[in-house]
């Protein structure tokens, strides 16, 4: 049995995951952690692996707390920068047998429109995002969207692409963020989940990728995923992104 501990326990994601946790067969919770409480009662022994579903301000300190105890780390939480990132390699170069998987999305239909995304961008010119999500998320945009910025950024540059057109000349706040070079639009509306839609536009035509969670469920199997390839295979050192697990 897998032995997993989950930090964020009373949350809305936390709490889908001990439910998923509790329901597989071949694995079992150990320990529950929300605010507040010490990290002193997670170790290696009761612990194979420790998902982390909190808020973007504490993950980063959690996951270091926990390579710390040598235990590695499912996370869900976003809010990541490549500064973040630098900061847990470094960590992990004194724990050579434990791994950070950390994903942005765990619904497959979100992975897959990544990936999508990435393989089309290269033949349009113009590329824009929309996350639409309920309305208590805290961050904006979405860690979805910002990686799927990314993709398509590295995309367009493999295939030396220009800048996207755009004559916008007035203040440009209505534009959204601009990540790498890519503008990035947030939803907030009672009633969703989580949403992306990637829009490609060339002249005369356009292609709409969109993937839908229609609810927290919709993560389990990509959680429970990452848990069994991080508990049963050696990935040390950090992971990024569910498609490291999918053969895509
Ligand atoms: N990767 C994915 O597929 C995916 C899917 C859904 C949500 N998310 C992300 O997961 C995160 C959590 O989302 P949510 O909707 O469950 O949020 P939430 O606000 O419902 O839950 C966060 C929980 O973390 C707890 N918490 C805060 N500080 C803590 C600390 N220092 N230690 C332990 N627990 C602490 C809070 O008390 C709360 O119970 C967000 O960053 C969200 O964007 C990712
Ligand atoms: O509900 C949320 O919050 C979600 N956050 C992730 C993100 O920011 O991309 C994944 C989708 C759900």
């Amino acid at each position: 049995m897998i032995k997993v501990s989950v930090i964020g326990a009373h949350g809305r994601m936390g709490r889908t995951v001990v439910g998923a946790v509790d329901s597989a067969d071949d694995m079992v919770i150990a320990q529950q952690l929300d605010a507040g409480d010490s990290f002193d009662i997670v170790n290696s022994q009761n612990t194979d692996i420790a998902v982390d579903f909190t808020i973007p301000s504490v993950t980063l300190n959690n996951v270091l707390e926990l390579v710390k105890r040598d235990i590695s780390v499912v996370v869900g939480t976003t809010g990541w920068t490549e500064e973040k990132y630098e900061k847990i390699r470094t960590a992990l170069a004194d724990h050579p047998e434990v791994g950070v998987f950390i994903a942005p999305n765990f619904a497959i239909s979100a992975v897959l429109a990544d990936y999508f995304a990435g393989v089309a961008a290269r033949y349009f010119e113009s590329a824009e995002v929309i996350e639409l999500h309920h309305p208590d998320k805290v961050d904006a945009p979405s860690g979805t969207a910002i990686h799927t910025a990314h993709t398509i950024a590295d995309a367009r540059r493999a295939a030396n692409l220009r800048g996207i057109p755009d004559g916008t000349q007035n203040d440009t706040s209505a534009r959204g963020e601009v990540i790498d070079g890519i503008h990035v639009h947030a939803v907030r509306l009672r009633g969703l989940n989580a949403h992306e839609e990637v829009l490609l536009g060339n002249a005369g035509e356009q292609l709409t990728i969109r993937a839908d969670s229609f609810d927290r469920g919709s993560f389990m199997p990509g959680v429970l995923l990452a848990i069994r390839n991080m508990a049963t295979q050696s990935h040390p050192g950090l992971t990024v992104g569910l498609d490291s697990f999918l053969n895509l």
